[in-house]
């Protein structure tokens, strides 16, 4: 479904145009449909652009990134784009609502923005699960950061994607709200029969995933939370 393939990456913007200086050394990796994989490692070590490069918005220097058979970079910007509003879902560390929308407006945004239908049943089940009805006709600066999280799961999921990735999506919550945020996550992220990819510093997070892998000198390993 998503598959990696000897992925090298290093930002000439810091000078680094030498391949000893890659954040990313010859990384391949592969993350069947409905599957969950939690990335780890220390600050700086390319978790971030590993899932910027997986996610189509960062092309690597060497390598491929293939997503349900097609290979992303290799795409005109525009089917890219139009690929990455229907088979990707995003969920950030800063929420990343857009403010002068509503809950339900921000929810939707994704799918109208493809001109796809919204299955009203699949919202409405959202919506319930993640305790965020009530707060439909709300603006983000109206929400607590845990509902502006969940209204951002919501959001992600709304589509069916093929995969959501997730960068530190309980990174600014405390550790109560991060464990209810997180069961929601992967709970309905099975539901949709998504795959998700989510960056986390926390072992407790990851612990949620089915597999965790670690980004450690510019190389995934087996991490020793998994
Ligand atoms: N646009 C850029 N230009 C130059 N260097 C960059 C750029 N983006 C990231 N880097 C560098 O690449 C390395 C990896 O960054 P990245 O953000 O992927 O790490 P990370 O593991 O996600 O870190 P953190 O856990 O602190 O968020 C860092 O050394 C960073 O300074």
């Amino acid at each position: 479904m998503l598959e990696l393939e000897t992925i090298s990456h290093w930002f000439e913007s810091s000078g680094a145009t030498e391949p000893g200086q890659r954040v990313l050394n010859n990384i391949s990796l592969t993350l069947h449909q409905g599957e969950s994989l939690a990335l780890m490692g220390n600050s700086g070590s390319g978790k971030s652009t590993l899932l910027q490069i997986a996610a189509g918005l960062e092309r690597p220097q060497m390598g491929q990134v293939k997503l349900t058979g097609e290979l992303l970079y290799q795409l005109a910007d525009k089917r890219l784009s139009a690929l990455r509003r229907e088979k990707i879902g995003f969920v950030f560390q800063q929420f990343n609502l857009l403010p002068g929308l509503t809950v339900v407006d921000n929810i939707l945004f994704q799918s109208r923005l493809s001109k796809r239908a919204v299955d009203q049943q699949w919202l409405n089940h959202l919506m319930a699960e993640l305790s965020i009805e009530e707060l439909k006709h709300r603006l983000p600066e109206q929400l607590s950061g845990g509902q502006q999280q969940r209204v951002a799961i919501a959001r992600a999921i709304a589509h069916k994607p093929c995969i959501v990735f997730a960068d530190e999506p309980t990174g600014n919550l405390n550790d109560s709200l991060s464990h209810s945020v997180m069961a929601l996550l992967i709970h309905l992220v099975q539901e949709a029969n998504s795959s998700l990819l989510m960056v986390t510093h926390s072992a407790a997070m990851a612990d949620y995933a089915d597999s965790v892998l670690k980004l450690q000198q510019s190389q995934l390993i087996a991490a020793a939370t998994a």
